[in-house]
């Protein structure tokens, strides 16, 4: 630019002015292109949607928004099931809150919607080429396996035995609470059953977190710490910068190295283990190890720290607050929790006081429950993928290549067109009443995603809750502590989280 000034032989001045009109006509033509949308979305007339501010969209509504969640609930309340809005950085989001468009994006079209680029990267450090964000060959071949040893009888039988044992380890928690009568933080205690459950169930490992939790588990804490910032790596584009020069960005690197060393280390124990004894650990890791796919390839290493990194990550945050949102709701719904206590004590008995693996699915009620929960409190609230072609929606809506495609379980929870009149009322009947009765319509209810993506740990998450709400139940009454607000506000992050402590009273059914 500049030689070409020098060889127009311009004044300082002219060539000011110059530099000034292009800039001037560069901001003009930009503003023609986006008159009411964030740069590099298309314009759209078709759509309907809050409008937006050129150049920058909806960016501001957004950052003032309580969370996202939220601010897109209150547009479906506003414009129906399908709006559209555009934020700078993100382009175009198409959010269609219609079962049909679940079906297009997660089965019917899934090769149009892959996992994208952006989640790939900002989130390599931790999940590496796991399942959760690889497409193509990589993902079928973790997903083929990962599937086949979750249907074994052994699977059955680790995860049971686990869950059993770390149930126990939270009622004697609960016990010593109920006998000084001190209150707890139910989020809390939910969140060490499961980092314990999955620690046990994953690589053979007691975290601890139940039993001492004043000495918190290294691995346990840099594991909050890497969920944490790659959430933040979602937040700010400068996130490589900034991680290089910040104290938070270093502890991250850390944390990072401090969890992959710790698996590499489980990883070679177990092979040497395995060696020795092939019976002698039986956790998921050690049957990754040995697990073989139809042309003889088994997991390498990294495959292993991969595999195993996602499912402890996919399956405790969810499951967490999935217990969390649970009791929450039986909590305020007393003829729920008396349901609830009639199925417990028609199954259960002095002489059979815990659940065996086959009493599990005669839990209907509880499990009524389970879902009945994650309809309105999905914990899992909002999902889409960016199309890689153009492609029309079923409800005809024209999605171009790069915009997002987005649904938002928590809107579908509550839309009295897919739900009927009674859709914001906690009715766990509704799931036994139906044709399908706990098999709900996957496109209708997508808070385990749907079609071939599909959550894999759904059954794993259904007995850790079943049992665990069976055995408190039965034993406890619990109530909310007063003053604390109900419903529980969120915090702004990929999971619907309860943004404060659920101070919970516990006491004894009968009297000790
Ligand atoms: C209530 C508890 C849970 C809920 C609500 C839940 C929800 C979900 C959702 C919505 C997805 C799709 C994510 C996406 O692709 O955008 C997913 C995927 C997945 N979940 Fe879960 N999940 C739960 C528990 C678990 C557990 C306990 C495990 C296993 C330990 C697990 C393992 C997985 C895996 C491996 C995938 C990836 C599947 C694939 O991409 O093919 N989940 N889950």
């Amino acid at each position: 630019m500049i030689q070409i000034l020098q060889k127009l032989k311009l004044s300082t001045f002219d060539a000011f002015i110059l530099c000034l009109i292009l800039f001037v006509s560069y901001i003009i033509h930009l503003l023609i292109k986006y008159p009411d949308c964030a740069i590099g979305a298309r314009h759209r007339k078709d759509l309907v949607g809050p409008k937006g501010i050129p150049l920058i969209g909806n960016l501001i509504s957004l950052i003032k928004r309580k969370t996202v969640v939220q601010y897109e609930h209150e547009l479906a309340n506003k414009y129906g099931s399908n709006f559209s809005f555009t934020a700078l950085g993100q382009g175009r989001v198409i959010v269609s809150n219609d079962p049909r468009t679940v079906e297009h994006v997660a089965k019917t079209n899934f090769d149009d919607y892959p996992k994208g680029e952006k989640l790939y990267k900002i989130s390599y450090d931790v999940f590496g080429d796991g399942i959760s964000t690889v497409n193509g060959p990589k993902w079928k071949f973790q997903r083929k396996m990962i599937s086949h040893l979750f249907q074994g009888k052994n699977f059955r039988n680790l995860i049971y035995t686990s869950v059993i044992r770390k149930s126990k380890a939270v009622i004697n928690i609960l016990k010593e609470h109920a006998d000084i009568e001190k209150p707890i933080d139910l989020k809390d205690l939910f969140s060490r059953f499961t980092i314990d459950t999955i620690g046990d169930i994953s690589l053979g490992e007691d975290f601890r977190c139940l039993t001492h939790p004043d000495e918190m588990s290294q691995f346990v804490t840099y594991l909050d710490v890497i969920v944490f910032g790659i959430f933040g790596r979602f937040e700010n584009p400068f996130w490589k910068f900034t991680e290089k020069y910040s104290k938070k960005g270093q502890q991250m690197y850390k944390a990072f190295k401090y969890i992959d060393d710790y698996i590499y280390n489980l990883i070679n124990k177990h092979k040497s283990q395995l060696e020795v004894d092939r019976d002698s650990v039986k956790n998921l890791l050690a049957s990754f190890i040995e697990a073989v796919d139809d042309n003889g390839k088994k997991f390498n290493d990294k495959e292993l720290r991969d595999v195993v990194i996602n499912l402890i990550l996919g399956g405790r945050n969810t499951t967490t607050l999935a217990l969390s949102w649970t009791i929450y709701s039986i909590m305020i719904n007393q003829s729920v929790e008396n349901s609830l206590l009639q199925e417990i004590n028609m199954i259960l008995s002095a002489e059979m006081p815990i659940p065996s693996y086959d009493d599990i699915k005669k839990f209907q009620y509880t499990t009524a429950v389970f879902y009945e929960t994650l309809r309105l409190y999905p914990v899992v609230p909002m999902n889409g993928r960016v199309a890689i072609k153009d492609n029309v929606l079923p409800n005809n809506i024209p999605v171009f290549a790069g915009e997002l495609v987005k649904f938002n379980a928590y809107s579908m929870g509550r839309d009295e067109k897919i739900w009927g009149e009674d859709a914001k009322k906690f009715n766990p009947k509704r799931f036994l009443e139906s044709e399908d009765v706990l098999k709900p319509d996957q496109f209708k209810f997508p808070v385990f995603y749907a079609g071939s993506r599909a959550c894999l740990g759904q059954h794993l998450a259904t007995i850790e809750v079943v049992i665990l709400v069976v055995l408190m139940l039965k034993e406890f009454k619990f109530e909310l502590v007063p003053g604390q607000k109900s419903p529980p506000e969120f915090k702004e992050a990929m999971t619907l989280q309860m943004k404060d402590p659920l101070m919970t009273k516990v006491s004894y059914r009968t009297k000790k």
